[in-house]
């Protein structure tokens, strides 16, 4: 113990094509701590106002989901091959004819600007600099035009609209700001109850409050290098790509957004936006085999399993625990990815056995933005990156797609 984490190079056997990232660089001291993704939730916990943290923290209702996504891998145990010559191991990953140097991607996260200065630059930019998807919120505080010049790899996440109109008009603008991937999240029909921002002082759009002010000045670094740089460089952030024109301010008196009714929202839409959409076209916040058959034969290109990480429905399943079934309907050939709870390469590497062909991490990367911005996020890919491909060797497998459900123990315990 109390050696700083090896970069992701260090651990890379000589052929692997591992992400930049962590490499040889000498780390900021703040990073040296950072061991594991669970490192940066603790040091957000410091470096954010209560509600900030709150919100990215949360769960909903009870956060029975919430802690599911947790537990859901406890159930689970690797059967390790030995002397397999693993020296030539890769972390490569093959997802939609791009090669990514890992299994793994950045889930989208709505205001994540608020967290860190200019949060989803950060994480755009960080996943362009190591080579993994990133996904970029529709609930976002950056155009996403801007974004996308930065990385024009990034994915784009959109809660659709409920009117048609407005729906046309939004992938318009997304088509013309160069984005190649869509993912249509439709586990909110309505937002999930999030009392836990109520208690914590905490809404959107904020609303100007003496325990919100009180908040920010017991954590001046958040205040300076966050709040008052983005007021003083960028003026008020407004939710920049909810629609096809610039939306609300983040903080205003009245707490009315403009996103409109979406429990309406039908396969008949999704239908709409397969018609209008050339790009590829991903599903996210399915958890039922048959929403997942539906949505490949509404010509989605891929799904991802998700309960939101738990933020939604208070007890909806583990995408773990229904990954096996899905896969199983689903075929092997067919992009199931899914996200929730992932913290350690080990459960990534669970995932991809159980039939995943991609994982997503929402959090542990927020919080890495918030409290090291760029270089954090990199760092913390590197740390996900470096206990995948050690795990590979200690599994005795060269590569991500290599681990299957013979790699674990009592396989038939997780169909
Ligand atoms: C702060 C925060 C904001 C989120 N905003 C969105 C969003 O705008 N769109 C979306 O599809 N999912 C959103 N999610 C859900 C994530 O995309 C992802 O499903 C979830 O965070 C994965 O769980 P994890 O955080 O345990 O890795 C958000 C999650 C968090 C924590």
């Amino acid at each position: 113990m109390g050696s700083p984490p090896r970069g992701l190079e260090d651990f890379a056997a000589p052929s692997s094509s591992a992400p930049a990232g962590a490499g040889a660089q000498a780390l900021p001291r703040r990073l040296r701590r950072m061991l594991s993704l669970d490192d940066f939730e603790a040091a957000a916990r410091r470096f954010l106002p209560a509600p900030i943290f709150a919100y990215v923290s949360g769960g909903c209702e009870t956060n029975r989901s919430l802690r599911a996504n947790r537990s859901a891998f406890e159930g689970f145990a690797w059967v390790p091959r030995v002397l397999a010559d693993t020296s030539g191991r890769t972390l490569a990953t093959s997802l939609f004819g791009r090669q990514y140097a890992a299994p793994f991607g950045i889930a989208p996260m709505g205001i994540s600007a608020l967290s860190a200065y200019r949060g989803d630059l950060v994480q755009a930019q960080a996943a362009a600099a190591t080579n993994v998807p990133m996904i970029l919120s529709g609930t976002s505080l950056i155009p996403m035009e801007e974004v996308a010049r930065a990385n024009p790899a990034a994915w784009f996440q959109a809660y659709v609209p409920g009117e048609p109109e407005r729906i046309l008009k939004l992938l318009d603008r997304v088509e013309r700001a160069g984005f190649g991937t869509l993912v249509v999240t439709v586990d909110t029909p309505v937002s999930g109850n999030r009392e836990n921002n109520i208690r914590a002082g905490f809404s959107t759009p904020l609303r100007p409050s003496l325990r919100l002010a009180l908040e920010g000045l017991r954590h001046p670094g958040w205040l300076c290098k966050t709040a008052l740089r983005t007021l003083l460089l960028h003026g008020m952030p407004h939710f920049e790509n909810s629609q096809a024109t610039r939306g609300a301010p983040i903080l205003s008196a009245s707490v009315l957004r403009d996103f409109g009714a979406r429990d309406h929202l039908d396969w008949q839409h999704f239908a709409l936006i397969r018609r209008r959409w050339k790009g590829r076209l991903v599903v996210k916040g399915i958890l039922d085999a048959r929403d997942a058959l539906q949505a490949r034969e509404h010509g989605a290109d891929g799904v991802i399993l998700s309960n939101h990480g738990g933020r939604q429905l208070d007890g909806a399943v583990s995408p773990m625990q229904v990954l096996p079934g899905v896969v199983a309907a689903l075929g092997d050939d067919y992009p199931v990815m899914i996200d929730s709870g992932f913290r350690r390469g080990n459960d990534v590497l669970l995932a991809l056995a159980l039939g995943a062909k991609f994982v997503f991490v929402g959090r542990p990367f927020n919080y890495a933005g918030a409290v090291a911005g760029q270089a954090g996020v990199e760092h913390a890919i590197g740390i996900l990156a470096s206990e995948i491909l050690r795990n590979m060797a200690l599994i005795g497998v060269q590569s991500p797609a290599g681990v299957s459900r013979e790699n674990l123990f009592a396989p038939s315990a997780c169909q």
